[in-house]
């Protein structure tokens, strides 16, 4: 079966609640796609006006990042009871942005990733290599450690409903989009990963997204690959762009 595609907005740090609820309002007409899953992953603080605001529509909301832990003393952190009792869907997990400024390690992505799962939150699990990594011919073994680290513990069912952006850094907020043979040249070996670690039938059912200066132009021809399941989307997120991103076909 064919796997449905799956086009998310990452609004980084971007967007006041006022400004969210604007945007929300802008593109809803424009990500009125019934055939694929339309996602924006927002700032914590414009979960709860960004839900509200995608009520009745085709959108479902994501945060950026989440705490492995229940409760408890970690002031500033985000629980993921708190982010399922504010309506969200799914979590960014591991962006690279957070694994340079935050010194997330893939030790606690995988945390988090067991623990999204433990609360039905799906995880869209970032990784990509550096400029200097794809020059050194490491991307794919880096990639994998990635991954293999990544979904430790996590079961062949809940792998089967996870999301994997694969997001080459050098690509990212640069408008330097990877080709298209390198993009489904990495994804391919993503899923390859996946079926060593599991099975086929995992690795036929987990989505892997491109992610790295996704635009209106770039987006048909990479959406068209055979492991390349939709996109995470920065910049062009923020943009009535989006609309035509989703509407890629
Ligand atoms: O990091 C990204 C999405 O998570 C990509 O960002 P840009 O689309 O702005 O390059």
């Amino acid at each position: 079966m064919a796997r449905r595609k799956i086009v998310a907005g990452n609004w980084k740090m971007n967007m006041t609640p006022s400004e969210a609820v604007e945007l929300v309002n802008t593109l809803k007409p424009l990500v009125a796609n019934e055939e694929v899953d339309v996602v924006f992953c927002v700032p914590a603080i414009d979960i709860l006006p960004v839900v509200e605001a995608c009520k009745g529509t085709n959108i479902q909301v994501g945060a950026e990042n989440m705490y492995y832990e229940e409760k408890g003393a970690y002031t500033g952190e985000i629980a993921p009871g708190m982010l399922t009792d504010a309506g969200v869907k799914y979590v960014v997990l591991g962006h690279s942005e957070r694994r340079e400024y935050f010194a997330e390690t893939s030790e606690t992505v995988n945390k988090k990733m067991l623990k999204a799962f433990e609360h039905g939150i799906t995880p869209i699990m970032c990784c990509g290599e550096t400029l200097e990594q794809r020059e050194q011919g490491v991307t794919m073994d880096f990639i994998r450690q990635q991954v293999k680290v990544g979904f430790q513990g996590v079961t062949a069912d809940q792998a089967k409903t996870a999301v994997i952006a694969y997001e080459p850094i050098w690509a990212i907020g640069t408008g330097k989009t990877a080709t298209t043979e390198q993009a489904q040249e990495v994804c391919a070996g993503i899923r390859a990963c996946i079926a060593e670690v599991y099975d086929e039938a995992t690795a036929e059912a987990i989505r892997i997204q491109y992610g790295g200066s996704v635009n209106a132009k770039t987006a048909p021809e990479l959406f068209a690959q055979n492991d390349i399941d939709g996109g995470l989307v920065g910049g062009a997120s923020l943009k009535p762009e989006f609309g035509q991103i989703v509407n890629y076909k």
